[in-house]
C-alpha cells in the first residue's frame, strides 16, 4: 500500500478511524452520547474553566481508550482468528482499560456535578 505523510492525509486517516469506530462500536456511540449530555449539563451549570478542563480531559480519555480498544480488537482478530489465550488476554485487558476509565469518569462526573445539581434542586 502506498503511504502518504501529508498533514491532510494523516488527519483524513485519523477521521476515517474515528468514523470506523463510531460505525462499528455501540459502546463508543454510547460514550459520545454521554459526553454530549455532560457537556450540555456543564454549559447549563456554568462550569468554571478548571471544571471544563477536567470534564473534557475525562471525556477525551474514555473516547480515546475506546478507540484504542477497537484498534486492539481489530489487530487481534487479524493476527489470531483462532482462539488463543494471548488473544483473549489482549482483548480482555484492553476492554478492562476502557472499563476503568468509564468507572472513574462516572466518579468524576459525580464530583463535578454534585454541588451544582444540589444547589439547582434546592433553589427550585
Ligand atoms: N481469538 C480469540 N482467542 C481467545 N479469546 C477470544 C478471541 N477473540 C475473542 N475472545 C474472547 O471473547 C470475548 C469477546 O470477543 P469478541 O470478539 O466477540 O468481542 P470484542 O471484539 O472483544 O468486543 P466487541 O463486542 O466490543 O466488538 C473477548 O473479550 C475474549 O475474552
Amino acid at each position: 500500500m502506498k503511504r502518504s505523510h501529508t498533514w491532510s492525509s494523516s488527519f483524513r486517516y485519523a477521521f476515517e478511524g474515528i468514523g470506523y469506530g463510531l460505525k462499528t462500536q455501540r459502546n463508543l456511540r454510547v460514550h459520545v452520547f454521554c459526553a454530549v449530555l455532560a457537556a450540555g449539563a456543564a454549559a447549563f451549570f456554568h462550569f468554571t474553566p478548571v471544571k471544563w478542563a477536567i470534564l473534557l480531559l475525562t471525556i477525551a480519555l474514555v473516547i480515546a481508550l475506546e478507540l484504542i480498544n477497537t484498534a486492539i480488537e481489530s489487530v487481534v482478530d487479524l493476527a489470531s482468528p483462532d482462539l488463543h489465550p494471548l488473544a483473549k488476554a489482549a482483548k480482555d485487558t484492553a476492554a478492562g482499560a476502557v472499563l476503568v476509565s468509564a468507572i472513574f469518569a462516572v466518579i468524576i462526573g459525580i464530583v463535578l456535578f454534585y454541588a451544582p445539581v444540589l444547589e439547582w434542586v434546592t433553589a427550585k
